[in-house]
């Protein structure tokens, strides 16, 4: 089995829960992979460098501008420091946008009513390169960037390339994924912390967001976690990023989504 981890920006956000978590995936024994957000940083250094942030239904406007300053913060800042981080915790990681090694190639989003700008929608995953990253007992860290044949980087949502990595990776291996992040799961009562609904299937999905107890960036998440189950994908999670080790030991932590 390959543990697929994806890490969001309010955790990469905060130094101490970041080397946590950083070490817990360190320890985690056999094939894995981390990919990892972080828009929270991309807005605040945008800001420092006067260019507004726009986001449409959880996704980044992303023009040229916004495109550069995404390739240095994910691509760079981010990905290098997570990857030093790693190897402090003797684990053998590389960092990767979707552009190197071919490994998670996408289109322009094209335009209906509204331009995303510089946003993909991925097309394909390079299976069988990440799989020999992975036979080489190398750990791969995927920035949420990814490329199109016209030579453009592209910004992709970290959760949606997450989904398209486990996905693209069953058709060689079973996969499990697992969504850290600053919740104990999917909460039936976004006011209470200890309200996490243990498991989730669509029906129920679709109950709790018609009473908008699940909104904005869970809902993205949750369907690309339930696409990813429709699609190959064995398991997947939604966690506390300090549970990580609990949710792949035991399986009872967290959210489980289910079909
Ligand atoms: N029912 C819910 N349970 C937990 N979080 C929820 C729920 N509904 C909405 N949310 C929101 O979804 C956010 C997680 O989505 P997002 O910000 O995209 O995650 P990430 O940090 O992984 O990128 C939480 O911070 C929370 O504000
Ligand atoms: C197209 C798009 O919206 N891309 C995201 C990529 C980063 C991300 O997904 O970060 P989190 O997981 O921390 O939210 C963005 O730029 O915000």
């Amino acid at each position: 089995m390959v543990n697929i981890v994806k890490i969001g920006g309010n955790v990469i956000d905060n130094p101490e829960k970041l080397a946590s978590f950083l070490s817990d995936f360190a320890k985690i024994k056999g094939p894995k992979i981390l990919i990892h957000g972080g828009g929270k940083i991309a807005t605040k250094i945008a800001k420092d460098l006067g260019i507004e942030t726009k986001m449409v239904e959880g996704r980044r406007i992303t023009d040229e501008a916004m495109r550069d300053v995404v390739t240095m913060v994910y691509g760079g800042l981010v990905n290098k420091q997570i990857v030093a981080k790693l190897q402090a915790n003797h684990c053998n990681a590389i960092g990767l946008t979707g552009a190197d090694g071919k490994s998670i190639l996408a289109q322009k989003r094209p335009v209906k009513t509204i331009d995303y700008g510089f946003v993909g929608d991925i097309l394909e995953v390079n299976a069988l390169f990440i799989k020999s990253l992975l036979d080489a007992d190398i750990v791969p860290v995927f920035a949420p960037l990814t490329f199109d044949m016209n030579g453009d980087m592209l910004n992709t949502n970290a959760d949606t390339q997450a989904s398209a990595v486990a996905t693209g990776l069953s058709s060689l291996l079973p996969t499990n994924l697992v969504y850290c992040f600053e919740k104990k799961g999917v909460l039936s009562d976004p006011e209470n912390e200890d309200s996490v609904i243990s498991e989730l299937n669509p029906a129920n999905y679709e109950s709790f967001k018609n009473q908008g107890v699940i909104y904005e960036g869970m809902i993205p998440k949750l369907d690309n976690a339930f696409s990813s189950l429709r699609n190959g994908v064995s398991q997947v999670t939604i966690c506390h990023a300090d549970e990580l080790k609990n949710a792949l030991e035991t399986g009872n932590a967290g959210t489980k989504i289910t079909l």
